[in-house]
């Protein structure tokens, strides 16, 4: 493979942060068996979600079984790699559900007195929940196993987003419950003798053991297991492929599977971009929201009149704020000033952000010995998540207000061929990435802008995938396009609290033009872009370059 089409691959690091390398052997913080386990490979991954939020389809799932050594494995990396330039895929092995050992056990399996082989050895209840999360579009986190301790190691592996899902392992077609989840179903035939050869030299090499052991261990468990409980699963296989020289099946399947996805594809952003327009009861939004001039300024409950919605909170229309609006869309302004301001206007927006947390009674005693009694939030967790690079003086002012905040980011940019959101990449706190913990964070979702509102979509649909309640997620942004994708937005998660500080009459489809290097090189193409008017212009770009 070419170095510019070496895939990224999005892995996980001893602490389960996201990281991305250029190749899987480049990700030296990865204990060695969870490289081999799960490897998630992403061109990004486009709306997997229709215009009411719902997921409209599931992940597409392999399931490969063939015996130890049979090839599976390589299968299914060849499969990785054929796809090409295609959404997400993880490829998910059955031996990280290799169930946790007594210490005795562990003994025991250093003296080759343990039978890994059995369907026993697996906790399949779990590997098929985990599958059947990753497969409905929900976060996951995967046991991590260890074949040099015999043992399931104390830390898991989160995995989220996987458009495509290779499952593989000895038994994997072996508990009906994961039968049920798999779209394509493959078999690895093999010469038992080359299946032996490979697993002695792998064995040795890899997993550290002795030419006795593996031969011990395959006369008493492998091959009978083999026997009795793999191969019979052939006949649940859609496909089955040879274990050598099988590179005509693989081009097969792959195609098969990048039609099956090609059928599954939507176009999202233009329903978004136009949703305003096309609504029969359009958001009817005051561009220049008026303050009545006897009552003291509050915040603006957009067109309670007649469109009452809610959960989008304009800031008061002070002339203060207006002179900070005034600053921030004046194309004349010096960076330094814009920065200034921008930073000034996202504190605004957080403390207005907060005042939709819940809080409880707190009494203290003041210096002069005097109870007060005040208030404290009242939240078991709460974090901030900007979409790069925009959200990111909305994160600055989120540490301001709130000391040690966890916070995460999401990376979504537009396709450059369909304009498209993709999902390029995510790092999420761990209170969203363990769903118990999920259930009780508070988010703040950072987005300088809501135009199409098709990243600010997709980023509430990844942190409902986690298990984020939608009535616990507030979406803070400096600026909302009135006829664009709110109104698409406020159908599909209509708890979804959106705080912004002004509301903008226009939203038009623009050519940006190609950026060109100093020497003459074409740094970006020209490409299509929504810009909102009278806008502030490119946040991110006039904040951070
Ligand atoms: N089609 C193939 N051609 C050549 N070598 C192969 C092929 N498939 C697998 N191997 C080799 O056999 C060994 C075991 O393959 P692997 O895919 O890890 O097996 P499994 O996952 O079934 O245990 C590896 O060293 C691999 O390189
Ligand atoms: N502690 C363990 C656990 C499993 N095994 C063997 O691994 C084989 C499955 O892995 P493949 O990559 O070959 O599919 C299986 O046959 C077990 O015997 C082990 O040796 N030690």
């Amino acid at each position: 493979m070419a170095e510019d089409d070496t895939p990224i691959f999005i892995n996980v690091d001893s602490e389960s942060r996201p990281v991305i390398s250029r190749t899987v052997s480049n990700s030296r913080a990865i204990p060695l068996q969870a490289k081999k386990n799960t490897i998630l490979k992403s061109h990004g991954r486009p709306p997997w979600y229709s215009e009411d939020g719902l997921p409209i389809c599931d992940a597409f799932v392999v399931g490969i079984a063939g015996g130890s050594a049979s090839g599976k494995t390589h299968v299914a990396r060849q499969i990785v790699q054929k796809l090409g330039s295609i959404p997400t895929i993880v490829i998910l092995s059955q031996d990280s559900f290799y169930k946790r050992h007594t210490p005795e056990e562990v003994e025991l399996a250093h003296a080759n007195l343990v039978d890994f082989d059995h369907p026993d050895a697996i906790d399949m209840p779990l590997f098929a929940a985990c599958l059947s999360d990753l497969k409905a579009c929900r976060q996951t986190n995967i046991p991590i196993y260890s074949f040099a301790e015999h043992q399931r190691l104390d830390e898991t592996k989160y995995l989220y987003g996987a458009a495509v899902i290779i499952t593989e392992g000895i038994l994997a077609l072996h508990d009906p419950a994961l039968r049920a989840l798999y779209d394509l179903k493959i078999f690895v035939q093999c010469d038992s003798d080359l299946m032996l050869a490979r697993r002695l030299r792998r064995d040795v090499k890899e997993r550290g053991r002795t030419v006795d052991g593996v031969l011990d261990q395959y006369l008493r468990y492998v091959k009978p297991s083999y026997d009795n409980f793999v191969l019979p699963t052939a006949r649940y296989a859609d496909i089955i492929v040879p274990g050598s020289d099988n590179s005509v099946a693989i081009e097969l399947i792959a195609t098969h599977i990048r039609k099956k996805l090609k059928e599954r594809a939507t176009r999202f952003r233009p329903h978004m971009a136009q949703a305003g327009s096309r609504s029969p009861t359009p958001l009817s939004l005051p561009s220049t929201p008026r303050v009545s001039a006897l009552s003291p300024p509050s915040t603006l409950r957009v067109n309670a009149m007649t469109d009452p919605y809610e959960n989008l909170i304009v800031l008061p229309q002070t002339p203060q704020l207006k002179g900070i609006y005034t600053i921030l869309r004046d194309k004349n302004t010096s960076r330094e000033d814009f920065i200034f301001f921008t930073d000034r206007l996202a504190t605004f927006l957080i403390e207005k952000a907060l005042e939709h947390l819940p809080y409880r009674p707190r009494t203290v005693r003041t210096p002069v010995d005097v109870d007060y009694v005040g208030k404290e939030l009242d939240v078991k967790y709460i974090c901030g998540v900007s979409i790069i690079r925009s959200g990111g003086p909305l994160e600055r002012g989120l540490q301001r207000v709130i000391n040690d905040v966890l916070t995460g980011s999401l990376l979504i940019q537009s396709d450059a061929q369909t304009g498209e959101p993709l999902l390029l990449h995510l790092m999420l706190p761990v209170c969203i990435r363990e769903r118990h913990r999920a259930k009780e964070t508070w988010v703040f979702l950072l987005d300088a802008q809501i135009g199409t509102g098709a990243a600010a979509f997709m980023a509430m649909r990844i942190l409902l995938d986690h298990g984020v309640r939608e009535d616990h997620i507030i979406f803070v942004s400096f600026l909302v396009a009135r006829n664009g994708g709110i109104c698409v937005l406020r159908k599909a998660f209509p708890q979804v609290k959106i705080v912004c500080g002004a509301v903008d009459d226009g939203l038009r489809e623009t050519w940006l033009e190609a950026i060109e290097s100093g020497e003459g090189q074409i740094e970006a193409e020209a490409r299509k872009v929504w810009v909102v008017e009278p806008g502030m212009g490119h946040i991110g770009d006039r904040y951070y370059l």
